[in-house]
């Protein structure tokens, strides 16, 4: 177990604690931008708002800070120099575009702050600004989310791929939104332990100040997608100094319990899950393919069993949406409940 010496030890639990024990992170964000009529069929997917439409993004912000997120993740997930250039735009456009995506949160948060203070003065003429902590967490998305073909379920990346290609790909991203003014980062959807990897020694390399979250996928509830173990890649994530929080998302919640019991078995750091809506991405036909859909109401009854195994921080991946969230939060919020009898009406 791990515990670093500099201010990131804390980092987390202390805002753990000003949340009152667990932290509400958002849902599904680029799902949401679809829902709203955005058309995300492109290679660099959510980030293809930052350029077509930013006042989406900041909307989609909003209603998920509306329903109670503690924890807001940027446009960036798909965001990179590489996917920009391709596109036209300049090295300069591309890195301007990536502090884009954080600003564009910041400001949906000083937008909720300045609501909240308003409505307060209209209730109580106190002008108290609401005290519900609020994070910018910068989403980096894994290589095979960059190329847009899946892999990024499957962890396969090829022999071709080192350690090494992985750190040049990530590098000037992570070191951008690093000085964006984000909070923390937000190493989401990771499929393989070489990955995991990667970010951690660039973390290191780089000397990246703000704090890290890693956050895995899997398909079966016992290895990361690519078939890499659970325990070795949430170790890794341990060992780094930066990384305050480890866990999973976009996974189906029915895997989420016995993830986190692995997780937990080699780390004492805070335990993150945002499960997806529990249906499937089809990389060919590009899109979510329904059946074992779990509906908002299911989900939600999971959260007392998630917190009962130790997972601190909750939110919702691909699919779920602001009224899932805003279910996660009533449900967090309601202590005094057994967790047997958290299943709640939405
Ligand atoms: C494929 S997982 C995507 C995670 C990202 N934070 C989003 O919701 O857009
Ligand atoms: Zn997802």
């Amino acid at each position: 177990m791990v515990s670093g010496s500099n201010g990131t030890t804390s980092f987390m639990t202390d805002f753990l604690q000003k949340c009152g024990g667990y932290s509400v992170v958002d849902g599904g964000f680029a799902t949401e931008l679809e829902r709203h009529g955005a058309d995300l069929n492109d290679p660099l997917w959510s980030a293809k708002c930052l350029v077509s439409s930013p006042h989406l993004v900041r909307k989609v912000h909003l209603d998920y800070l509306d329903a109670g997120a503690n924890i807001i993740i940027t446009a960036s997930y798909q965001a990179t120099i590489q996917g920009f250039e391709a596109k036209g735009f300049s090295t300069e456009e591309a890195e301007a575009l990536l502090r884009r995506s954080v600003e564009i949160a910041c400001e949906a948060r000083e937008i909720y702050y300045d609501r909240c203070m308003k409505d307060s003065w209209d209730f109580t003429g106190s002008g108290r600004i609401s005290s519900r902590p609020v994070l910018v967490a910068a989403s980096v998305g894994s290589y095979g989310a960059y190329l847009a073909d899946g892999s990024e379920y499957s962890g396969d990346y090829g022999d071709a791929v080192s350690l090494e290609t992985l750190k040049e790909f990530h590098r000037r991203r992570v070191q951008i939104l690093a000085n964006s003014g984000a909070d923390l980062i937000a190493f989401e959807t990771i499929p393989n332990k070489l990955e995991a990897k990667a970010y951690a020694e660039l973390l290191e390399e780089e000397g990246i100040t703000i704090p890290a979250w890693f956050s895995f996928n899997s398909k079966d509830g016992i290895n990361v997608v690519s078939g890499d173990s659970i325990l070795e890649c949430a170790s890794i994530a341990d060992s780094c100094e930066q990384v305050v929080a480890v866990g999973i998302n976009c996974t189906s919640p029915r895997f989420i319990h016995g993830l986190i019991l692995s997780v937990r078995k080699v780390t004492s750091k805070p335990v993150i899950i945002y499960p997806n809506s529990g249906e499937t991405y089809n990389a060919e036909l590009k899109k979510w393919v329904e059946s074992t859909g779990v509906r908002d109401e299911d989900f939600v009854s999971y959260i007392g069993k998630w917190r009962d195994a130790g997972a601190s921080l909750f939110g919702g991946c691909c699919r779920t949406t602001p009224n899932t969230i805003k279910a996660i939060s009533r449900v967090l919020s309601n202590k005094s409940l057994p967790s047997a009898n958290l299943n709640i009406q939405m």
